[in-house]
């Protein structure tokens, strides 16, 4: 069995569930026969309906809740071997209200962690400084106290509370549902944007399905009673859930949501109707300027003004989601496709759009810790 060392986020670590139930005393099961093997420096996301048992499923990685039977292992060590608040000082923990101490300045909240960890009061204090700044809090609010900060604001203080100790492993509560829709959009593109830095292994809960399709490199689908429903890729569970809880949790737009994730480097393109010059016709015509990007419209059979083009979208870039927004956002119903310059490669009608989705279901990870994941917990899900 391998030591459950202390480490910096190089060392990725790997959770599994081997058969782990959790049973309260007043005969709740909320967690049922659960096998899950989480992939090291990914973002595994839980999600599910409410008290279908995510919380209880991340408390018991960290000790905050012990399985009635079963295993969980955090890099092939048992967790009930290790005492929970060595365990914790490993593993991150942030929830959905942040959980600041109310009496202490933001810099201190953060700085505790360190401070604990060893590290002087002026180190610690340092090394809170420049961890506020890289979730993108201004250093200015350093001395504040939580009361002063927006929800958004203390979401961030909570998540860079949780990576002072640089741990390998971030268990992360619903984080970002406090906060307005604007808010939390920005919270979760600078989380994904943190995580490309950081690699640490998390595991995600949220109740919400376009959060867990956003967030999740590999998102586990939860039913009430603590059994898997389908645990895959995003792709693969908007492309092919798994049975009919799976398919109504994703709700009626999985077909839209799943262009997000299909690449229009594919589509075919029509170049026909781009010209250079106006002139009669009996199609929409795009009208491009002398340096090949596109000036206007162009209606049927119309003499008058060309028409303002709406979005665009680029090439191999953007996704079929991208071109299909332009498409319906354009007067003609086609999308406009420009190259990296902004230059008008071909347009694309909505039809076109949405076929180059059929034959392209995403095959199954073959290779890597995600494919282990993903064959491990289809047995669990098929028991
Ligand atoms: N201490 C407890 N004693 C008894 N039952 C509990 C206890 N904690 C949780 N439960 C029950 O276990 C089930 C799972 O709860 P859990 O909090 O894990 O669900 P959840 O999926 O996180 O829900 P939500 O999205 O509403 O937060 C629920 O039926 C809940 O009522």
């Amino acid at each position: 069995m391998k030591p459950f060392t202390t480490g910096g986020s190089a060392e990725y670590r790997v959770i599994t569930f081997e058969s782990v139930t959790k049973r309260f005393p007043d005969g709740t099961v909320a967690v049922d026969d659960l096998s899950l093997e989480i992939p090291a420096g990914k973002i595994t996301v839980l999600v599910g309906p409410s008290g279908c048992g995510k919380t209880t499923t991340l408390r018991m990685i960290n000790r905050m809740i012990d399985p009635t039977s079963g295993t969980i292992t955090v890099d092939g060590q048992n967790v009930l071997d290790v005492d929970p608040p060595t365990l914790r000082r490993r593993i991150g923990y942030v929830i959905q209200q942040a959980g600041l101490l109310p009496h202490r300045t933001i810099v201190d909240n953060v700085a505790t962690v360190p401070f604990l960890l060893g590290r002087d009061k002026k180190a610690a204090r340092a090394a809170a400084l420049e961890l506020l700044e890289r979730v993108g809090l201004p250093t200015a609010f350093a001395k504040r106290y939580p009361h002063q900060l927006s929800g958004g604001q203390q979401q961030r203080v909570g998540v860079a509370r949780a990576l002072a100790a640089d741990p390998p492993v971030m268990l992360m509560d619903e984080p970002f549902s406090a906060v307005d829709p604007v808010v939390r959009k920005g919270l979760q593109d600078e989380f994904l944007r943190l995580q490309t830095e950081l690699h640490k292994t998390i595991v995600l809960v949220t109740h919400d399905i376009d959060e867990a399709v956003k967030l999740g490199d590999l998102v586990c689908v939860l039913e009430v009673g603590g059994r898997i429903g389908q645990f895959d890729t995003p792709e693969r569970l908007l492309a092919a859930p798994s049975d009919g809880f799976v398919e109504e949790f994703l709700g009626d737009d999985r077909g839209v949501r799943r262009l997000s994730f299909v690449g229009s480097e594919g589509l075919d393109l029509d170049t026909t109707r781009v010209v250079t010059s106006a002139g009669s016709s009996e199609v929409w015509r795009l009208l491009v300027d002398s340096s090949g990007k596109p000036s206007g419209w162009l209606a049927p059979g119309a003499e008058g003004d060309p028409l303002p083009i709406g979005r665009v979208f680029t090439v191999g870039r953007d996704s079929l989601r991208a071109a299909l927004d332009s498409a319906v956002l354009n007067p003609s119903g086609d999308a406009i496709g420009v190259d990296a310059d902004g230059k008008v490669v071909g347009l694309a009608g909505q039809e076109q759009i949405t076929g180059a989705l059929r034959g392209r279901t995403p095959a199954p990870v073959s290779a890597g810790a995600a494919s282990a994941a993903v064959s491990g917990t289809a047995s669990g899900a098929a028991e």
